[in-house]
């Protein structure tokens, strides 16, 4: 880590112990981990299960790991990656390092196999290194932007079909990876789920992560007046998929409470909850819906 880093770092902690003495009953401290991820896939999990301990020593309750965090991006690669759920190296791995720092963990995603077929999810691990959630993407990633980025996650992977969320005490998440951020529509289920946060293990590229990687997440949030996390690998710029890094924390007013840039650093930062409540009462979109006129997920019908 250079010096810079260190010392932003240690700002944003310092930052985060300044706001939790008052807020502690209200929310909690949450580790955004933006790895570096390596071909070789016992690195990244070491590397993980290092970076969640700091996150332990940093006094965070929740721990967010980025998307394919064990494996490249790398349609390729994914199925030579691949693993079962629960069972495999990595899962084994995010069990014991929740239970041995008595955190939560948003395990980011891995290759999973089951019946032969290769989806990309989450797995979400409670204090006691119990699976409490898990998520298959369910949007793949299919684009083509000429002279940008071409990527067809439909070659080697199958899309989830369900939404996902799990309880950290009395706040409620939803989850999503990457692409399903794009969909305001999952986004809104998870509101009218009575999510309290939304978390989104990424890694948008370097064509649209500048055009909306931000915009998006404070798009997600302010719609559904929700804290909303991405947590992004950090780039690698000799890397087949160059990812944009940035992970952020953005509160349900729209505002980034925390950014990374592209390298590879964590994150630690307070949520207050209270704020949700606040906004939610003095801005009472939920309540101000012309489902009358329109009808934002009842979408079948409306082709
Ligand atoms: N990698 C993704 O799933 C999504 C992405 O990079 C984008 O939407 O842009």
């Amino acid at each position: 880590m250079f010096a810079g880093q260190k010392l932003l770092q240690q700002t944003i902690t310092s930052l985060a112990q300044v706001r939790m003495a008052s807020s502690s009953s209200s929310g909690f401290r949450v580790a955004l981990l933006q790895l570096t991820v390596t071909t070789d896939k016992s690195t990244n999990v070491a590397n993980a299960v290092k970076r969640v301990h700091q996150a332990k020593l940093n006094g965070c309750t929740l721990a967010i790991l980025p998307e394919c965090f064990n494996s490249p991006y790398n349609t390729a690669l994914f199925r030579e990656y691949s693993e079962v759920i629960p069972g495999g190296d990595t899962c084994e791995a995010l069990s014991q390092a929740a239970k041995s720092n008595e955190m939560y963990i948003v395990g980011g995603s891995i290759p999973e196999i089951c019946d032969d077929k290769v989806y990309n999810t989450c797995t979400v691990w409670d204090p006691n290194g119990n699976l409490i959630a898990k998520h298959r993407k369910v949007h793949l990633f299919d684009i083509n932007i000429p002279g940008g980025v071409c990527f067809k996650e439909s070659d080697a992977l199958a899309a989830g079909n369900t939404l996902n969320t799990f309880q950290l005490g009395k706040f409620k998440i939803g989850l999503g990876i990457c692409y399903d951020i794009r969909f305001a529509e999952m986004a809104t289920l998870y509101r009218k789920q009575g999510c309290d946060m939304l978390i989104y293990p990424s890694a948008f590229n370097v064509t649209t992560g500048p055009l909306h990687w931000s915009l998006l997440t404070r798009c997600r949030a302010v719609d559904n007046q929700a804290f909303v996390a991405v947590a992004s690998p950090a780039r690698v710029t000799d890397s087949n998929y160059v990812a944009w890094g940035h992970s952020m924390v953005v509160d349900p007013w729209g505002k980034i409470l925390v950014e990374a840039t592209e390298k590879d650093m964590d994150l630690f930062v307070d949520l207050d909850f209270g704020d949700r409540e606040n906004m939610r009462k003095q801005i009472p979109t939920e309540n101000q819906r012309r489902i009358d006129l329109y009808d934002t997920i009842d979408l079948k019908n409306k082709v």
